[in-house]
């Protein structure tokens, strides 16, 4: 099933439903007023006069749920340790409604062409793009109030891999999740909130980074967003295996979500 989030800084959601559906595209409403289900298109989505012009991001839509979880305000210096092709970055800069600071950074140069021409083709103008390895960006000793670590997991689809994914395989992303947490956790503010996402089902790579960290940090507390169910009807989302946090299942993209705060 494909969605588009129209770029509220370009374009209003209604005035974007009129021009794509006088083209024969039939769009269905969803729990966000800014997101639409894409229930019949004569064409691609992705080659319309529209989407050039930047006025919409095609995306999942549970890609949704981490970024309206962080909620970054314009007065918030912001941090996606890993942001390429940029859908949770752009959502992002569109709740900020262009204005603050999101530092989106990654690691592979490759993917950073998609971030950069995404964020020029939505026209966004509060992002700074950095390409580091984020398990070294402590180094820098810059510090955030809201990071985004949308981790690398088994559930990204790694071009030319055939095979299927091997316990080894989610072990070594286990631990490469937990790593990444510890360098965002250590470069958040006081008070500062970190969400934690992938797109994984593997308790390893959820739950057990979960666990890892606030057996180990006394700074850290898990925030509760369970409330969040409520408010995503159409998506198959239940709370995960630690209270307060949030699995999402297919036939949406699966997701794990927690959020942390860093107390003192
Ligand atoms: C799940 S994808 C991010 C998707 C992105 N947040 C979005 O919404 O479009 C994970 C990203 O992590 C990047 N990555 C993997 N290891 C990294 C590391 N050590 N430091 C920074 N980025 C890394 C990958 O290049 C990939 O782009």
């Amino acid at each position: 099933m494909q969605y588009l989030r129209v770029n509220t800084l370009k374009i209003s959601p209604q005035e974007l439903k009129d021009r794509l559906e006088s083209k024969g595209i039939v769009l269905e409403d969803t729990y966000l007023d800014y997101m639409f289900k894409i229930v019949k298109s004569p064409y691609s989505p992705g080659s319309t006069p529209e989407y050039l012009f930047g006025y919409y991001y095609l995306q999942n839509i549970s890609s949704t749920v981490p970024p309206l979880v962080l909620n970054p305000s314009v007065e918030d210096m912001v941090l996606d340790m890993c942001a390429a092709p940029g859908g949770k970055t752009t959502h992002m800069a569109q709740l900020m409604n262009n204005e603050g600071i999101i530092v989106a950074n990654d690691m592979k140069k490759e993917r950073l062409k998609s971030l950069s021409s995404n964020i020029q083709r939505l026209g966004i103008k509060n992002v700074v793009i950095l390409n580091m390895d984020a398990l070294k960006l402590d180094k820098l000793q810059i510090y955030y109030d809201k990071i985004l670590l949308d981790a690398p997991c088994t559930g990204n689809p790694i071009k030319g891999r055939s095979r299927k994914i091997t316990r080894k395989d989610i072990e070594y992303c286990s631990r490469r999740q937990k790593s990444l947490l510890d360098v965002g956790l250590n470069i958040l503010e006081i008070g500062g909130e970190l969400v934690y996402s992938t797109c994984s089902l593997e308790v390893e790579e959820n739950e057990e980074v979960v666990h890892y960290i606030l057996d180990k940090r006394n700074d850290i507390q898990l925030v509760d967003i369970s409330d969040f169910i409520k408010e995503t009807k159409e998506i198959n989302i239940k709370e995960g295996g630690i209270k307060g946090t949030l699995r999402i299942y297919p036939p949406d993209e699966p997701f794990f979500i927690a959020k942390f705060r860093k107390v003192e």
